[in-house]
């Protein structure tokens, strides 16, 4: 991935003409299958300057994908009157510090931490070891390992990194799960279990949270169905971190912010 950053020195005058202009232009780089996504900002000490932002998949993509497609010419067109103002157009690697800001809390300080997961699992593995078709995965199933998917869960949610910390890598986790045959019977009644533990422990029953929640148990559980056939071998991977997805909490702006 790559974010191309053209910063344009603009008169006022021509403003208008040239937001236009790229709202015209923007209809080619949402079609465009290299673009990742694009924002236009104005400075708001400066308002002769703006900086539009493109991600795109590669540099080659930009390059030799986009320029050599069909969206190029009249993404050109639109623009054309203003590459004399272009202070700036380079391409730009995010590097490793990025990340969310405090104004949305993480999903793990939404459903209230390591303790309420705690208290989840503890109470999910104490039924799973009560159902038939269940049972027969976890019978010998190591006796902290409501702590380790709790750990788990915490470090997914945005909580610390302390499944990666004191357990292990992705790699590890999946390795738990190879050979281990899952049906998708079995894997349903996984889900269904845990969304009834979700309830008798009270995690949050609002639907931005339970959405998210219910969003990664299905990810996390088809995939650990699909690692536990026969034939499959464990990999590396990042763990996942787990956010609110298209719907974050609503928070009314106050009015000072607005
Ligand atoms: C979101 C879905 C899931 C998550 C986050 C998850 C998480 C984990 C983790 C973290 C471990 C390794 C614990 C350790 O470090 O020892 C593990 C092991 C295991 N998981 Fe899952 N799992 C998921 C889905 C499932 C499903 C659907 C099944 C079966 C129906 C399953 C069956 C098992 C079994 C049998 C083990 C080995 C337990 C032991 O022998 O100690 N998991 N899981």
């Amino acid at each position: 991935m790559t974010v191309e950053y053209i910063r344009y020195q603009i008169p006022a005058e021509a403003a208008e003409g040239f937001e236009q202009a790229y709202g015209r232009a923007a209809g080619q780089l949402a079609e465009a299958p290299e673009c990742v996504d694009y924002e236009l900002s104005r400075c708001d000490e400066d308002l002769e300057s703006y900086i539009l932002r493109i991600t795109w998949t590669s540099t080659a993509g930009h390059l030799q994908g986009f320029r050599a497609s069909e969206h190029f010419p009249p993404f050109l067109e639109a623009i054309k009157p203003y590459i004399s103002n272009i202070q700036e157009m380079r391409h730009y690697t995010p590097t490793a510090v990025a990340g969310q800001g405090g104004s949305i809390p993480s999903l793990y300080e939404w459903l209230g931490g390591a303790e309420a997961l705690e208290r989840l699992t503890r109470s999910f593995y104490g039924e799973v070891l009560k159902d038939e078709l269940l049972y027969p995965l976890f019978k010998d199933m190591d006796e902290h390992h409501p702590h380790f998917v709790a750990l788990w869960l915490g470090e997914v949610f945005g909580g610390p990194e302390n499944y990666s910390t004191e357990r292990g890598d992705y790699r590890h986790m999946v390795s738990r799960h190879l050979g281990k045959h899952i049906t998708e019977q079995q894997r349903r009644r996984w889900v269904n279990l845990l969304m009834d533990a979700a309830d008798r422990v009270e995690l949050p029953t609002d639907p931005s949270f339970r959405a998210a929640f219910a969003s990664y148990v299905e990810w996390g559980t088809r995939l650990a169905e699909i690692n536990s056939q026969p034939g499959r071998e464990a990999y590396d991977a990042p763990i996942p971190h787990w956010g609110w997805g298209v719907a974050p909490p609503y928070k009314p702006a106050a009015k000072s912010e607005e």
